[in-house]
């Protein structure tokens, strides 16, 4: 489903990263993990024809990347929509479905065909209900779920996600991450996972691509989500715990990390007070 060769990309002077090989196929799961600014979503962005190489090659579906790909569902960062956007859940769905595809002007049976389309993707992301809502008044979750059946009406058979689980509360994490991973499961969609937590999908993940300032390491969880090999990445020495089926990282001093961005500097009696 896509394929990196030797790939870099830079901006100016600094390198996001260089010399990325990454093959992934139809059902993968592959979890993008980083701190801010390593160029998560840039490699999103490469994969959608949107940000050009400055080395090396991209493939999806074993051809050159172009935009609007309609094989190619997006999932982009949540943002809330604005409280007075009057577009209704069900019409933004239907965006999925691209124009050019469906014609501007469409036959009673190929109308009928959308409808149903854009109904099932309501249905299969539990959404049916407030279809017909504005989605400004919605809850962020319910728009989350929106826009993942945006990206699925279109039956893509590669998933690019950034960050779809910010801002949501665990329940909503969960059923969201659930979703995708049906979706993989039922029509082998590979899906490349933008995150700064690995543990709402760990059970999910086949593949880690964890980036730190240019440097990368790519294998499964158990291989790169490791006290060496973190410590490696961010040239500090940084703990990972399994804490029962959780993964639990202290010491980047980024997001991912237990103790936030006060990581490297914490003091354990501050963090965890001794109640009184
Ligand atoms: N078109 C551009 N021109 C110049 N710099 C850019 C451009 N696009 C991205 N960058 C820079 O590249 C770096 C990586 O950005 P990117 O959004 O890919 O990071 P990220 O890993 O997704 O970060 P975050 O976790 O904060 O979302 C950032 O420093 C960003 O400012």
């Amino acid at each position: 489903m896509v394929s990196l060769r030797g790939a870099g990309l830079r901006f100016g002077a600094r390198s996001l990263w260089d010399g990325l090989d990454l093959d992934i196929s139809p059902g993968e799961f592959v979890a993008v993990l980083g701190p801010n600014g390593s160029g998560k979503t840039s490699l999103l962005r490469v994969l959608l024809g949107l940000q050009p190489l400055t080395a090396g090659t991209v493939r999806t579906y074993g051809g050159a990347v172009r935009t609007g790909d309609n094989r190619i569902g997006y999932v982009p960062q949540q943002k809330t929509l604005d409280r007075g956007l009057t577009l209704r859940g069900r019409d933004l769905v239907g965006l999925g479905l691209s124009g050019h595809h469906w014609g501007l002007t469409l036959s009673a049976a190929k109308r009928r065909e959308r409808t149903d389309r854009v109904r099932e993707a309501l249905d299969a992301v539990g959404a049916a209900d407030y279809a017909d809502a504005p989605v400004g008044r919605l809850s962020g979750g319910e728009q989350q779920r929106l826009r993942v059946a945006q990206a699925l009406v279109s039956d893509p058979g590669l998933l690019l996600c950034d960050e779809p689980l910010l801002s949501l509360d665990l329940a909503s994490q969960r059923k969201v991450a659930e979703l995708i991973d049906a979706r993989r499961h039922l029509a082998d969609t590979a899906v490349l996972f933008v995150t700064h937590e690995i543990n709402p999908i760990l059970p999910m993940v086949d593949t880690v691509l964890y980036i730190v300032d240019g440097r990368f390491r790519i294998g499964p969880p158990s291989e790169v989500m490791t006290s060496r090999v973190l410590s490696e990445l961010y040239r500090t020495e940084v703990d990972v715990l399994r804490v029962r089926d959780r993964i639990v990282v202290v010491g980047t001093g980024d997001s991912i990390d237990v103790l936030g961005r006060a990581g490297q500097e914490h003091h354990p009696q501050e963090q965890f007070p001794e109640p009184s």
